[in-house]
């Protein structure tokens, strides 16, 4: 041995040692039993839990003897799981995760040490000439976790809404199911398929079923695991992996975020033989190699198609493509009843009116959505979950949790009050607009309050009178504080609606061609390149008479549905008071209420309403500026 080997021997003799302190600590310190989950859900089954709290990934539980337990969670989804706790009428609750435990804090300092072994034993495999080099640390290992057959049990059933891309890949379950007798009646062999379509779609639960429907096992890797430090590492964990899976043929590899790695070649800095390349050609020739006879298909997916390297797309490769698009909203009906399935529901539910009331939002939305309102539920001691829970699950995924803690003074109310009215108005008033739905000045996400409109339909386009009826409700809230308040008043809540006012204006004069002035022409471009994860916009050069007459357009749209909007707030004068006065005083009001207003009658008070209970939280939080917020349907301010 000479001296290089004996001090990363030495080296990680010291790791060793470190790595058995920390880890005894860190034993001590958390003394509750581990319980493997198949063991956990038999207990709740049988009656011994007592309670559960909801920790990150982590169940942490006590029996009704007093025991306390910790379970590692491994479902993204635990709405099965708040069904059965709740038929087992156990108690529930839901801890953010910890910030940082002691034991990665250590780990965290111990990372200059572990990195200079790493480097050490790097340097070592390099010089014994790579053969034989699996060092004692593995980094060739591919990291693809190994579902087995057994464990994946999702079906076609559990993936509702995405008919189309599930018709296409059922020749693929077919094909896994007996590769020999696929190919003896005449099928072609498909070997990869892209899953193109936006976050949280399904694509990951689609390939996750076709290994369920076909009952093989199946790989599951991150196109980020492959993109180390270590030139080298990323293409020899291809290689791994595609040796595993072989063992396990017939199989599927499931490549999440294949950008990761499959971005164009020469996009990144320099363009030279940088490890992502060399971990792409590696995924590249292993696609080659394969016979399909072997029955291992690769599935990968991704958002953003355009930036594969092309080829990645060529026959052979990855030639199929299985768009999963955002559902549609019978797509959106059939996945909450998917996830409606597993929770004892209130007889009042009704998946269409939800399904009707969220467009735009993807099947984790939805599933996210039912694992809210179960958590509502939950809180309030429900044995079932009724509509009511829905509705707020809904509101909190679109507009952001409420924020009762936060007090407004009488005065910031009042303003935040007549500024949401103004919007509702407006928008009731103008043609083409949405429904108001709801107003509210209770504090959610990062606004002060919030006026909701309802897409009654999911729209692909927009016409240019609805464009300025938009705009026209944005300049509502501004307009009402200043006519109420005066120009000097005025806060700085309307400068998101202001910002999104002028964009508007600016794409329909300069990239959706609505202007008749500079005519049906794309005035700027943004193309597509991307470069190290950031989009660099170029633009096209528009002469200076031509950006003058663009300035002139925009302001001029702006100005026709500001003085519009003011018009319509200077004719309902009465009913913005009216409007006002009833968010000061109910905080919240719904589409019922909002009808009784704009006929000129006083409001209903909500159900329940009682005229001596106290005022809203006292606490004092005020951390953030108000604006507005961040949430999904374009139509609140
Ligand atoms: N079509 C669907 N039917 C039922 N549930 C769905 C559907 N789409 C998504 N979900 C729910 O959302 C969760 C997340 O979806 P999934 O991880 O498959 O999305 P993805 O498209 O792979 O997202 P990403 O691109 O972020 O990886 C699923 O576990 C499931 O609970
Ligand atoms: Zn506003």
């Amino acid at each position: 041995m000479n001296d290089l080997a004996k001090n990363i021997v030495l080296w990680i003799v010291i790791a060793v040692v470190v790595a058995t302190v920390v880890s005894n600590f860190s034993t001590r310190a958390g003394a509750d039993a581990p319980l493997k989950y198949s063991a956990f859900l038999e207990e709740v089954r049988t009656g011994s839990v007592d309670e559960v709290t909801f920790k990150g990934d982590q169940l942490k539980g006590t029996r009704k003897n007093g025991e306390k337990f910790i379970v590692n969670n491994p479902e993204t989804d635990y709405t099965d799981l708040i069904g059965a706790l709740e038929k087992a009428n156990i108690t529930f609750s839901k801890e953010p995760a910890e910030r940082q435990s002691l034991l990665t804090q250590l780990l965290i300092s111990s990372f200059p040490i572990l990195l200079l072994i790493a480097v050490w034993v790097y340097f070592m495999r390099q010089m014994q000439g790579g053969a034989g080099g699996r060092g004692a640390m593995s980094f060739g290992k591919s990291r693809a976790r190994l579902l087995g057959e057994d464990q994946v049990q999702v079906t076609f059933a559990d993936v509702a809404g995405v008919d189309e891309a599930k018709e296409e890949v059922v020749e693929i379950v077919e094909f896994l199911k007996d590769p020999a007798k696929f190919q003896r009646l005449g099928g072609k062999i498909p070997r990869g398929v892209l899953m193109v379509g936006s976050p949280g779609t399904g694509k990951t639960l689609l390939a996750r079923a076709i290994a369920g429907e076909a009952k093989v096992p199946f790989f599951t890797i991150s196109g980020s695991d492959f993109v180390e430090m270590f030139v080298g590492v990323g293409a020899s964990r291809v290689r791994d992996m595609f040796e595993q899976a072989k063992k396990h043929a017939p199989c599927i590899i499931f490549i999440d975020e294949i950008d990761a790695v499959g971005r164009h070649r020469g996009a990144g800095l320099g363009g030279g033989h940088d490890e992502r390349e060399q971990t792409l050609n590696q995924l590249l020739v292993e696609m080659d190699g394969f016979e399909g006879t072997e029955g291992v298909i690769v599935i990968a997916a991704t958002n953003r198609p355009d930036v594969l390297d092309p080829a990645l797309l060529r026959p052979g490769r990855f030639d199929r493509q299985v768009v999963v698009p955002l559902p549609d909203v019978r797509g959106r009906e059939q996945i909450l009843k998917v996830h409606m399935r597993k929770l004892p529901l209130a007889e009042d539910v009704r998946p269409q009116v939800i399904a009707r009331g969220t467009p735009g939002f993807s099947g984790a939305d939805l599933a996210n959505l039912v694992n809210e309102a179960a958590l509502f539920a939950a809180r309030a001691n429900r044995r079932t979950v009724s509509m009511d829970e829905f509705e707020r699950a809904k509101d909190k995924i679109m507009m952001g949790a409420e924020r009762r803690s936060m007090v407004m003074d009488d005065q910031e109310k009042k303003l935040t009050a007549y500024h949401e009215a103004g919007h509702a108005i407006v928008g009731l008033s103008v043609p083409e607009h949405d429904p108001v739905y709801k107003v509210t000045i209770i504090p959610r996400g990062r606004a002060l309050g919030v006026t909701m409109f309802l897409p009654e339909q999911d729209r692909y386009s927009i016409s240019k009178r609805r464009l300025e009826s938009k705009i026209a409700t944005l300049f509502g809230g501004r307009l009402a504080e200043e006519m109420i308040f005066g120009p000097e008043s005025v806060t700085t809540g309307a400068s998101n609606d202001i910002e999104r006012a002028t964009e508007i204006a600016r794409n329909m004069v300069t990239r959706w061609g609505l202007s008749d002035r500079l005519g049906p022409l794309t005035y700027s471009e943004e193309s597509g390149e991307v470069f190290l994860g950031r989009s660099v916009t170029q633009h096209k050069h528009v002469s200076d008479v031509t950006a003058h007459a663009i300035d002139e357009e925009v302001r001029s749209l702006i100005d026709s549905n500001y003085k519009h909007a003011k018009s319509i707030l200077e004719k309902h004068l009465d009913k913005l008071h009216k409007m006002a006065e009833a968010l000061i005083k109910f905080e919240t009001i719904d589409e019922n209420q909002i009808k009784d207003i704009m006929q000129g009658r006083d409001p209903q008070p909500p159900a329940g309403w009682d005229d001596n209970a106290p005022p809203m939280g006292k606490s004092r939080d005020r951390g953030e500026t108000p604006e507005s917020p961040i949430g999904k349907p374009a139509s609140q301010h």
